[in-house]
């Protein structure tokens, strides 16, 4: 997969594409429709595929005070588009002046001249362009040019799957529901890094992980998880949150691995969220501490024997 990360990259393509357009944040279930849509069709009309996409959340630069808490890593993003089969990722800055382009420029001078789109996929509610004036209507008005598909609501049970439903779910700990949305699990990666050296102490070494400041903030708790070393595979629970015990401040993610004790201090780490056990306790002891951290480690034990 070929990487374009500006606008000014884009040379023009030899080939007819088809295209997938949005911001795509989270690669969730609805996301996954529009791009396996672009992919099958774009196989029986011989296209290349692109999928366009942005670094940052639009909504940040069309409302400066707000900030859009990232569900998936511009890591993630990109993997997730290769694994998917996509020839071509642009993955542009959302920046006022493509908040402020005209629609019908964007659509006739970068899809149809530079990019050679046949076939374009969106979701039903993609806005592009000045004023989000560039909607699905508007791409339709281009049939002789290329074909739109447009790709309705999709549904888990009865939630229209969206990122900011996804958003709220993990700030609500319901990471078993986040999974089904996304179609996979909810990963947190960052780098091990040196932590107070006390989990040893209790019996329960914790890796701590540097996670980017852009993503969303899951619920302070006890998980079960999956801890991923080298694409290496382990059981795991994780706590996140201050350590109230130890009258901490600092949030951090911590995952302790099951029947494992090697030193993984700045490796980088992927931590996959099955189930919320718990909420963060402070407790009046470390032995009560000790207590519950064997009863979280029984009760995963548990759910991975089911
Ligand atoms: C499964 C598990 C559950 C935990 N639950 C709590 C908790 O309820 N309250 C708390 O203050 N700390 C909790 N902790 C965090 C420990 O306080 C923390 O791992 C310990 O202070 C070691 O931190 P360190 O890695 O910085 O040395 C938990 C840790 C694990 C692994
Ligand atoms: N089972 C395990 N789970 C997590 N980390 C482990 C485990 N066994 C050994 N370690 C190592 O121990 C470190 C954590 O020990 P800990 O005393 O909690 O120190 P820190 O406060 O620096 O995290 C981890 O970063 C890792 O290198």
């Amino acid at each position: 997969m070929k990487i374009i990360r500006t606008l000014e990259e884009i040379r023009e393509f030899k080939n007819n594409t088809g295209i997938a357009l949005g911001t795509f944040d989270g690669f969730h279930i609805g996301h996954q429709k529009v791009i396996l849509n672009l992919m099958k069709e774009a196989k029986d009309k011989s296209l290349e595929t692109v999928l366009f996409t942005f670094k940052n959340h639009p909504r940040e630069i069309i409302n400066r005070s707000l900030v859009v808490p990232n569900i998936i890593t511009f890591e993630e993003k990109i993997k997730i588009a290769s694994d998917m089969g996509i020839d071509y990722l642009i993955i542009i800055d959302f920046d006022n002046e493509f908040m402020n382009i005209d629609p019908r420029r964007f659509i006739e001078e970068i899809l149809i001249k530079k990019l050679k789109v046949k076939l374009l996929s969106v979701g039903y509610n993609y806005k592009f362009g000045k004023n989000a004036s560039g909607d699905v209507r508007l791409l339709k008005l281009y049939n002789s040019f290329f074909e739109s598909i447009v790709i309705e609501a999709v549904y888990y049970k009865e939630l229209n799957v969206s990122s900011t439903l996804i958003r709220k779910l993990i700030k609500e700990g319901n990471v078993e529901r986040v999974n089904h949305l996304l179609g996979r699990e909810y990963k947190l990666q960052g780098e091990v890094v040196v932590g107070k050296k006390v989990g040893r102490k209790l019996g329960f070494p914790t890796a701590n992980l540097e996670v980017d400041n852009s993503m969303c903030k899951l619920k302070a708790g006890v998980y079960i998880t999956k801890t991923f070393i080298n694409d290496v595979e382990y059981k795991s629970v994780t706590n996140v949150g201050v350590n109230p015990t130890f009258n901490q401040t600092n949030f951090n993610v911590e995952t302790y691995i099951l029947d494992f004790d090697k030193n993984v201090y700045g490796e980088n780490i992927e931590v996959s969220f099955l189930k919320y056990i718990r909420g963060e306790i402070k407790f009046s002891s470390i032995d009560l501490l000790i207590d519950e951290i064997k009863k979280d480690v029984i009760y995963a034990k548990e759910y991975f024997e089911k």
